[in-house]
């Protein structure tokens, strides 16, 4: 295999990252073998998503080798301080960060890379997490009067997220989460998600970048990003963002048909095109402006990012070198 990066390195020799093509990415699958079958990519295909295998087998599965890769090195670093310690310290969970924009396909992606990792021959214990649990309830929300800012940095309980995060790499083998459901719009009472010392944790959410300049507005300066070990920023442009925002939204109405509980069942009697409307208002008003003013600033920060074209297509992949 040969991969021709002397072009990257002489235009980029000031960026931190590395740049690949598409095409030069899927080079790097090495001859992986294919780890998912059509079963595995039927559960992944979350809402609307067209995800296909030849995605799967270009995009993801390079991506999965690499951070194979980066897994077992932090695992013989932990192997190196046990022999120096003379001591086995506990279990410390890899922490893997996915950010980007309200809509991009986090959630998505979050789920691939555990169903890839766990696939992988070292059957590693893979957990999920989405931020969205640390969100203020809209209880909270709405007497602090604001309900219209759900994704900004003041609508998340970031001291118990960042507690929860230092937990698990503190080595604590049970630690909860509380549970975020788009379909009631609110944090759910009583539930929790529970994580027992994976080996893996995929952290989820469109904060997992940001730090302290974010968060002027509170008195502690240890972020979630400070365990991430690996981060990667899911980018696209705007436009396509707020379609697959759209989409996704009319996705959500369709299925709150039939159930009551659901936040968006008052939209569910709408005509489509108001529906449409709305949609694009919340997008305009609240998540655009959270992307510009609190997520798109953080991109740089990521250890990758996997840039999308329209269909969700990854087109381009920029490692930190
Ligand atoms: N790789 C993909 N291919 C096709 N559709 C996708 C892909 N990733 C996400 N989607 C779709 O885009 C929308 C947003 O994805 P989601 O994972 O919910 O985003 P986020 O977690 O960033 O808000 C959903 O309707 C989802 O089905
Ligand atoms: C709960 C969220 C902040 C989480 O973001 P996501 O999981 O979609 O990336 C977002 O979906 C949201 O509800 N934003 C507020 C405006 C709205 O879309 O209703």
């Amino acid at each position: 295999m040969q991969i021709n990066t002397s072009r990257q390195f002489f235009n980029h020799s000031l960026s931190p990252y590395l740049n690949f093509t598409r095409k030069e990415w899927a080079e790097l699958r090495a001859n992986v073998p294919m780890t998912v079958d059509e079963t595995d990519l039927h559960q992944l295909q979350g809402i609307n998503d067209k995800l296909s295998l030849e995605e799967v087998a270009e995009v993801y599965l390079p991506l999965a080798r690499l951070l194979n890769l980066y897994i077992s090195s932090n695992i013989r670093r932990q192997t190196v301080i046990n022999e120096f310690t003379g001591k086995k310290t506990a279990k410390i969970p890899y922490i893997i960060g996915i950010a980007g924009s309200v809509a991009v396909g986090k959630s998505t992606t979050a789920r691939l890379l555990q169903t890839l990792l766990r696939a992988w021959p070292e059957h590693r214990q893979v957990e999920l997490l989405t931020t969205d649990g640390f969100l203020h309830p809209n209880a909270t929300l709405n007497s602090k009067n604001i309900m219209h800012k759900k994704g900004f940095p003041e609508s998340y309980d970031m001291k118990s997220l960042v507690q929860f995060v230092s937990d698990i790499k503190s080595g604590k083998e049970l630690v909860k989460a509380p549970l975020y459901s788009h379909l009631i719009y609110d944090i759910v009472p009583n539930q929790y998600k529970t994580i027992e010392s994976p080996d893996i944790l995929i952290i989820e959410g469109l904060n997992v970048l940001q730090s302290g300049m974010d968060y002027p507005h509170e008195l502690h300066r240890v972020f979630v990003s400070d365990f991430v070990d690996f981060s990667i920023y899911v980018d696209a442009e705007a436009s396509n963002l707020k379609n697959w925002y759209i989409d996704r939204f009319l996705k959500f109405r369709k299925g709150a048909f039939s159930d009551p509980n659901s936040y968006f069942h008052s939209y569910a009697k709408l005509p489509e095109d108001e529906a449409i409307s709305i949609a694009s208002a919340v997008w305009d008003s609240v998540n655009a402006i959270n992307l510009n003013q609190n997520i798109l600033p953080t991109r740089e920060r990521a250890s990758l990012i996997l840039k999308k074209g329209a269909n969700h297509l990854i087109e381009e992949i920029k490692l930190r070198k």
